[in-house]
């Protein structure tokens, strides 16, 4: 009889023990899942950083509480996309420094970019009919912005270090870092495209290209913008509207007088309540006087005839001048040294994308002319050499207050091979 009764108290006794460590271990999973899914946050938000600057073709795994999609947990619904690059500039700019800030500043400027076999078994089926265009966007990455940033006013240097919303610029330092540049299609071979008029350096990332139409891509060719001036164009508001005072639109180079003989300047569509004015309606071709309110301070004014497009004044006018360029006599010597692609005769350097010395002689006075040093160097360290590399050239130049000098040019370091060839 006390051996069955103290059997089954050592039951009972196992019974509570076992409970015990259920709950524990129920305890213990609940402890393991919450660690699992804020490690998995964390490096969902590491993954997705190192996805924006360097780390291209990263996947980003599922949220714990995301719905897996397409087995790959990344939701084009969210806005989330894993960018694979479909290729990688080869330019005549291995780095930064010199490396035109928009395509048109030199149109020698040379690139390639070659479609990866990984994007599809024949590339150069993807570029079938891209050759009846002369020009193609080529949106890509700033792989080498260093780090995401994510300032909300930037210091572009065609302002000279005033500050603007970086959505008014075409600065590299945004969130997404994503750039786009208007490219001549030179030619296309194969599964490679030849570009000309480019700013991008030696290995960008590209993520796509698209045809340049105008029909579509510029105002100017496009009828269905109609006659009126948009609201939304509006520059100067106030009350529950932004503010433009004369003095701060002056500060950014607007000048009542030339806007109002027509060449430049900003306009208010709508009425202090917001209602429309006159103005939001008016015809393109109607004329239409600059007005100053002395009450407000604002300044209100319209194009005696509108144009298809708006640009801020500081793109058309910026406060920093052009510059003039020379070269010594001993730097033009040393650039006629250098020969075209493909000729290699002994002890004499070769481009590998400009054609000649006189295209790199344009290509040198153009970057040099936009002034390319940082706003840093030229205020701070105005007497310093600047160096940039031109295709296989290395360029020292100096600066005095109105022109650039080059004064050797020298061949290059041979860039290495491969994607950041
Ligand atoms: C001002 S951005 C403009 C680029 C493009 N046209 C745009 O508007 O988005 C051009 C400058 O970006 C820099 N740059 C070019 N390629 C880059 C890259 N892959 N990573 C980081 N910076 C780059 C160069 O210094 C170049 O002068």
């Amino acid at each position: 009889m006390s051996s069955t009764c103290s059997c089954a108290q050592h039951v009972k006794k196992l019974n509570q023990q076992i409970s015990v460590m259920r709950k524990e271990i129920k305890n213990l999973r609940h402890l393991i899942d919450s660690a699992v899914r804020s490690h998995r946050k964390h490096l969902d938000s590491l993954l997705s950083a190192l996805s924006h600057s360097e780390q291209l073709g990263v996947r980003l795994y599922p949220k714990p509480d995301q719905k897996v999609q397409d087995g790959e947990g990344i939701s084009l619904e969210e806005g989330n996309i894993q960018t694979v690059p479909i290729g990688y500039i080869s330019s005549c700019f291995p780095g930064k420094n010199g490396t035109p800030r928009q395509p048109g500043i030199c149109g020698q400027s040379r690139a390639t970019l070659r479609i990866e076999a990984s994007i599809f078994n024949n590339p150069h089926h993807a570029l079938i009919g891209l050759e009846h265009y002369s020009h193609v966007w080529v949106i890509f990455l700033f792989h080498k912005n260093g780090r995401l940033s994510c300032k909300a006013k930037v210091k572009p240097p065609r302002l000279n270090g005033q500050r603007v919303g970086v959505y008014s610029t075409r600065s590299p330092h945004r969130p997404n870092a994503l750039g786009l540049t208007l490219a001549k299609l030179e030619c296309i071979t194969g599964d490679t495209l030849h570009l000309s008029g480019i700013d991008m350096i030696a290995g960008t990332p590209v993520l796509d290209i698209k045809p340049y139409i105008p029909e579509y891509d510029s105002p100017s060719g496009r009828t269905d913008f109609g006659n009126t001036v948009c609201p939304e164009t509006e520059v100067s508001h106030s009350g529950g509207r932004t503010v433009l005072s004369e003095e701060e639109g002056r500060g950014f180079g607007f000048d009542v007088k030339e806007v109002s003989a027509g060449r430049s300047g900003w306009r208010r569509g709508q009425g202090a309540g917001g209602e429309s004015t006159p103005l939001a309606s008016r015809s393109r071709a109607e004329p239409f006087e600059g007005r100053h309110d002395e009450r407000h301070g604002e300044t209100e004014v319209c194009y005696s005839e509108a144009p298809p497009s708006q640009v801020a004044s500081w793109v058309r006018a910026p406060p920093v001048a052009s510059l003039a360029v020379r070269l010594t006599p001993h730097a033009e010597t040393e650039l006629r040294q250098f020969q075209p692609p493909g000729k290699t005769e002994p002890g004499r350097p070769s481009f590998r994308f400009l054609r000649g010395p006189e295209e790199a002689e344009a290509a040198i006075r153009d970057v040099l002319r936009a002034d390319p040093r940082s706003v840093y160097r030229r205020t701070r360290c105005p007497d310093r050499l600047f160096y940039f590399v031109l295709d296989s050239a290395h360029i020292t130049c100096w600066f005095g207050g109105d022109f650039a000098e080059v004064v050797r040019v020298r061949p290059a370091e041979p860039v290495p091979a491969g994607p950041e060839g």
